[in-house]
């Protein structure tokens, strides 16, 4: 049985916590449908800088509106996305009957930080999610910041591979969905940011045509400027992506966006990610162990007609010293990008099997939630939908059997062929 194989046996082993977790994603669901548009009201001119604002955040450096968001845009209760951050829903602007997409957060220092750095760095890229108003407003009885964001109907980057059915994916068409997300990256590092966050629900494609653009969005862990003496207390993260350096406990930055492209690469051109587990807790002992050797391989039934090239750019993002691995810079510049590339077909199906990549979603979301309540630094960012979220927390944790996400964080080595 190949890799790919056992990654899908995998996905699919665990019925029950399976549907239990598609349960739980229902509740969200109907909890914010519930919760959504009712109750959004303009913020007082007058109202004092809230007190646990520090001194950083209290000015934002463009202007935001403090009148109700439902003046200029008409929100809609259907929901783009969820996120651990709570809702994104549909909004259209009255005037133009432009189609956009709003994120509600509860104000506080970290989300204003997303709000800035998304603001400052969606400015002259074509590949970074536009923000076009910030409004701050009363919801649920709590002051909040409401981004409205370009629309991006083409989804996330895995579904939309997932959803196509007329033809494969292929080596060719990997290679310029990396380009698109490294000119984003590019963009941020040359502006001394770093996204830390880099995963493909967090990579949205512009509409459903073959023409689209593919965006980076969610600002919620970047971090710009070299003040590393502040790495945070408990790195929030996605087993699959997350970098060596941050299992250490070590200082993190850049370096770790390349990390993340490279597993994103890696899952692109066979279908699985490099670093995945059978057995264990969200990440297992075992998972850290390997992704912190840099143990993972590239097994022949997958990789036999992947060009060497594809190969070596992975193994070069996936280094584990931070300091030698390759910069955003030396990867745009690689030929695999221009070049002849192979129109090999891949199977994405193991990693995009419909259901149960959903279901690993918001078991991955609960597990980082608990993770994240841990952490002083992000206890105030409370999103609206805690209550329900951490429910599915509790549950997770209390759990007997593995989760599907529990699954997928044993170490290869584990798996007995
Ligand atoms: N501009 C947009 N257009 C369309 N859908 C969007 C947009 N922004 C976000 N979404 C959808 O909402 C989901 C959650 O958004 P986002 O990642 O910003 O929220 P979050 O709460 O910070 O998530 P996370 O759990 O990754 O921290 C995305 O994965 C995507 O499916």
């Amino acid at each position: 049985m190949g890799l790919r194989d056992i990654f899908r046996k995998y996905l699919k082993g665990d019925d029950t916590s399976s549907h239990s977790n598609l349960n739980e994603k229902t509740k969200i669901q109907q909890q914010q449908q519930k919760q959504n548009t009712c109750g959004i009201q303009a913020l007082d001119k007058n109202a004092p800088i809230l007190a646990n604002i520090s001194e950083k955040y209290r000015q934002f450096p463009f202007a935001t509106r403090r009148n109700a968001v439902t003046d200029e845009y008409e929100v809609s209760k259907e929901s783009l996305g969820v996120g651990i951050n709570g809702k994104v829903l549909t909004c259209w602007q009255k005037e133009t009957k432009r189609k956009c997409a709003l994120k509600i957060l509860k104000d506080c220092d970290k989300a204003r930080r997303e709000v800035i750095l998304h603001k400052k760095a969606c400015e002259g890229c074509e590949y970074i999610v536009r923000v076009l108003d910030v409004y701050e407003n009363m919801y649920a009885s709590n002051r909040c910041l409401l981004i409205v964001m370009e629309c991006m109907d083409g989804g996330e980057l895995f579904n939309r591979i997932r959803d196509r059915q007329d033809k494969p994916f292929t080596e060719r068409e990997a290679a310029n969905t990396i380009l698109m997300i490294a000119k984003a990256v590019a963009h941020l590092h040359h502006m001394d940011m770093a996204h830390r966050d880099l995963k493909p629900e967090n990579l949205l494609f512009t509409s459903t045509a073959d023409n689209a653009i593919l965006k980076l969005t969610d600002f919620g862990f970047a971090k710009e400027g070299n003040n590393e003496q502040q790495p945070l207390n408990t790195p929030c993260y996605t087993p699959y992506y997350v970098a060596p350096e941050i299992l250490s406990n070590d200082k993190y930055d850049k370096a770790c966006d390349i990390w993340s492209m490279g597993v994103i690469m890696y899952i692109l051109l066979c279908g699985y990610p490099p670093f995945f587990s059978i057995h264990g807790g969200a990440i297992s002992a075992g998972m850290k162990t390997k992704i912190k050797a840099g143990e993972y391989q590239f097994p022949k039934a997958e990789w036999k007609n992947v060009s060497q090239e594809a190969k070596s750019i992975i193994q070069k993002m996936l280094t584990v010293d931070p300091a030698a691995r390759v910069t955003i810079d030396w990867i745009i510049r690689c030929p695999w990008f221009t070049g002849d590339i192979p129109e090999t077909p891949i199977d994405m199906r193991p990693m995009l099997d419909t259901d149960t990549f959903e279901q690993t979603r918001v078991a991955i979301a609960a597990a980082n939630h608990n993770q994240r309540r841990a952490d002083a630094d992000d206890e105030e960012n409370i999103n609206l939908l805690t209550p329900d979220k951490s429910r599915i927390a509790q549950r997770a944790a209390k759990r007997q059997r593995p989760t599907v996400a529990e699954n997928l964080s044993a170490p290869l080595s584990q798996i007995e062929e």
